[in-house]
């Protein structure tokens, strides 16, 4: 339950780790019910225990998530822990075999080291943003070693270079199973360097990343100064490179902009593809939204992930984790999803101005552009000089506030069809006709600023 681990980042930053271990690792959410959040702990003593000294700092995280009264309660768990579950709650994962540690990384699959199962390209959404880096990962992940080699993706933070770096590790390691497959971040290459060094396993460390058939290495930009990992990486990409061996490397920037890399592993980097990641443009991130509330079977109205995407444009992982807070708000404060439940869970993304406005103070200030009364727009008169008014009153309390269609219908005595037509040739018109995307612009601006 993502809220849960929510919840779990704030216990733990509020007491010491051994509290933290000896009290919170065996509990198990086991769902909200009627905004109260329900935790199943080990035995009755844990439940007195929890009660007289955690309810607070869990009520506060549970607050701090935007939950406006927040409650918690506990379940002593039976112990056979799938046996008494709330009805409509996630089953929670069975507790896991007690497995020996792995002797050097998670290893999920025998041919693969450290990739995200949710990183694949079957949850990938392309975009214009995209389609480039995405064509060249399939080509690589169809034929590896051969397509091209390396293949450099570069973007800024949280826009998916390492989902797809993943996703091209899964779909190898569906066809080939014999090959090995691994994923490092350029900083666990440095330390397992610094490690062979210092504990005189130099011979092991060149076996281990020689031996790999794709090598999928994130943020290459920080061997940036690091002269003794840029020579080691120089030697592991020969090797691999000579060989056929497929490699991906991932940088927030492209191989000229990034500073102090030398030129030998500069031009080595350009001898393949490179393909940068764009933020993605409004529809791209609805539908990213769209398919990370079915991912996590939680049905979210598509005028809400709207709101969402207009208002957070750039990275995708804060996208991600707005639905996140918008779904955990509703779900611990016992409402629906909806356009303002949104709004007031994204209050601090959200200018002040977007929640705040009213529908009379636009359709006043609109009026007022077009000197005509607000009665008029409100009216049922058909004349040119009030339904282009009446359409722009509509499209700027949509663009400005968080209310709903049906909202605006019921404000304007219409049904929520007529509102969406308005805006939808308000939208064309604004975009075919530079005069009104003037008059569009200092309607918004003058609103934002003193809204009368
Ligand atoms: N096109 C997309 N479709 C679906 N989900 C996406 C897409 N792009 C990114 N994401 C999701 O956004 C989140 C951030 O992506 P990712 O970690 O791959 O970004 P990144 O570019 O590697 O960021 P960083 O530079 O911080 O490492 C992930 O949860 C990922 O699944």
């Amino acid at each position: 339950m993502d809220i849960w681990s929510n919840i779990l980042d704030y216990v733990r930053q509020n007491i010491s780790d051994v509290e933290y271990h000896t009290w919170f690792r065996d509990v198990k959410p086991l769902g909200v019910e009627q905004g109260e959040l329900i935790l199943g702990v080990k035995n009755a003593f844990s439940q007195e225990w929890f009660k007289s000294h955690y309810v607070k700092l869990i009520e506060m995280a549970m607050r701090d998530m935007g939950a406006q009264n927040p409650k918690v309660n506990f379940q002593v768990l039976p112990a056979v822990q799938d046996a008494m579950l709330l009805p409509g709650t996630p089953t929670p994962a069975p507790a896991p075999e007690p497995r020996p540690a792995p002797a050097v990384h998670m290893v999920t699959e025998p041919n693969r080291v450290n990739l995200n199962a949710k990183y694949t390209f079957d949850n990938f959404v392309v975009g214009p943003n995209n389609n480039l880096a995405h064509a060249a990962a399939v080509a690589v992940a169809e034929s590896p070693g051969r397509a091209y080699n390396p293949l450099f993706i570069y973007g800024d933070v949280g826009l998916g270079k390492t989902h797809l770096m993943h996703a091209v590790g899964h779909f190898v390691s569906e066809r080939h199973p014999h090959m090995r497959i691994e994923y490092v971040s350029t900083e666990s290459f440095t330390n397992d360097l610094i490690n062979a060094i210092r504990d005189d396993k130099m011979t092991a460390f060149r076996n281990r990343y020689r031996s790999i058939d794709l090598l999928l290495v994130d943020d290459i930009q920080f061997l940036a100064g690091k002269e003794r990992t840029q020579e080691e990486f120089f030697h592991t990409f020969n090797a691999l490179h000579e060989n056929h061996k497929q490699i991906i490397l991932s940088s927030d920037r492209p191989p000229k902009d990034i500073e102090t890399l030398e030129a030998r592993l500069r031009s080595r980097f350009e001898w393949g593809l490179i393909t940068d990641i764009q933020s993605p443009e409004f529809e791209t991130r609805v539908a990213i939204l769209k398919m990370n509330a079915e991912i996590r079977r939680i049905s979210v109205p598509q005028d809400v992930l709207e709101l969402i995407a207009k208002h957070v444009t750039s990275n995708i992982r804060e996208l991600e984790g707005a639905l996140m807070r918008v779904v955990a708000f509703a779900s611990l404060n016992n409402v629906e999803v909806n356009r303002s439940v949104a709004a007031k869970a994204l209050s601090e993304i959200f200018t002040p101005n977007t929640v705040q406005l009213d529908m009379n103070d636009i359709l006043r200030s609109v009026a007022n552009f077009y000197g005509v009364t607000p009665e008029a727009l409100k009216g049922t008169g058909r004349a040119r000089e009030i339904v282009i008014p009446r359409q722009m009153a509509m499209y700027m309390i949509r663009e400005l506030t968080t209310h709903s269609l049906p909202e605006i219908g019921q404000f304007f005595s219409r049904d929520h069809s007529t509102v969406l037509y308005a805006i939808q040739k308000m939208t064309e018109q604004i975009q075919k006709d530079t005069e009104l995307t003037k008059v569009a612009q200092q309607l918004s601006q003058r609103l934002k600023q003193s809204p009368m």
